[in-house]
């Protein structure tokens, strides 16, 4: 099954548009393993185990792990999430981008040591850097376009003046992923829920490829604006939320609180796909 079939099945088997995302800060961890990197394992497998069924997909963001020295219990989580809830596809965020030759590397890393379901990438450094990941059939990759933190507008919303029609830069990557570039329809666009508006144009220049959209919980997106800008009923959208979920609470209950607050979210937005 390719990544897009993973996906159309999570979000209909779950009723749901919601990605919960894995961004494991031991100092944040609930009493009993704060402070212990060793634990991450742990409170990511819990935390996927409690919300399995509400949610279209996982997103691990690749820092949080290495920056503890835990990849070893990322492919660890990795493969609990194959093994156990095969019916979630897993996007791995790492936002790799580089020229052919390393790329091959990173998408090794990626679908052969983690195996992932799709992966995030930058455009910045052109097909080159994105085709290696498309040799690995089925699975996804989505490029940032309309990011969704402040310093997105510093280069993303600057005209391409040698362009015909002269687009925004973000613009001009949700054309190229919706045709050129989207040799197989392996790809996706990253467009952050803060920027409503963004979401909305960047639907209307991309109508078919699917959106992972993170910035609704702690970074203060609109769900309801997200979901009014970006939902089409033939091509998923991927709404992540990742800190207001794990941290729901920082005590023992830690794992039902991000169950409660992952089902909140889950119906917030499905309910905006009526409104
Ligand atoms: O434009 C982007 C692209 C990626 N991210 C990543 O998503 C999550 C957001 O986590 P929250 O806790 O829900 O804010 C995080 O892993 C970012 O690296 C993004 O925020 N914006």
């Amino acid at each position: 099954m390719n990544f897009i079939d993973m996906l159309r099945g999570a979000q209909q088997r779950n009723g749901s548009m919601l990605c919960v995302g894995l961004d494991p800060e031991p100092s944040r961890f609930p009493a009993d393993l704060k402070n212990d990197a060793s634990r991450i394992y742990e409170f990511c497998a819990r935390i996927c185990d409690a919300t399995e069924d509400l949610v279209i997909a996982f997103k691990p963001q690749i820092a949080y792990f290495a920056a503890h020295r835990a990849e070893d219990q990322l492919e660890r989580l990795m493969r609990h999430l194959r093994d156990n809830l095969p019916h979630v596809p897993v996007i791995l965020d790492a936002k790799r981008g580089d020229i052919g030759s390393t790329a091959e590397q990173y998408a090794r890393e990626v679908f052969e040591r983690y195996g992932a379901d799709a992966v995030t990438l930058s455009p910045f450094m052109g097909f080159d850097s994105v085709q290696p990941y498309l040799k690995y059939e089925g699975k996804g990759a989505f490029l940032l376009c309309r990011t969704s933190n402040p310093g997105g507008d510093d280069l993303q919303n600057q005209r391409l003046a040698s362009v015909e029609g002269q687009p925004l830069l973000y613009e001009h990557v949700a054309r190229l992923a919706q045709g050129p570039w989207n040799l197989n329809g392996q790809l996706g666009l990253v467009v952050g829920a803060t920027y409503p508006a963004e979401i909305e144009r960047v639907r209307a220049i991309a109508p078919t490829v699917p959106l992972l959209i993170p910035g609704v919980g702690a970074q203060g997106g609109d769900a309801v604006a997200t979901v009014r800008a970006g939902w089409r009923a033939d091509a998923p959208i991927v709404v992540n939320s990742g800190r207001a979920i794990i941290y729901a609470s920082d005590g023992e209950g830690y794992a039902e609180a991000a169950r409660r607050e992952a089902r909140r979210t889950r119906d917030l937005l499905e309910a905006a796909k009526a409104s």
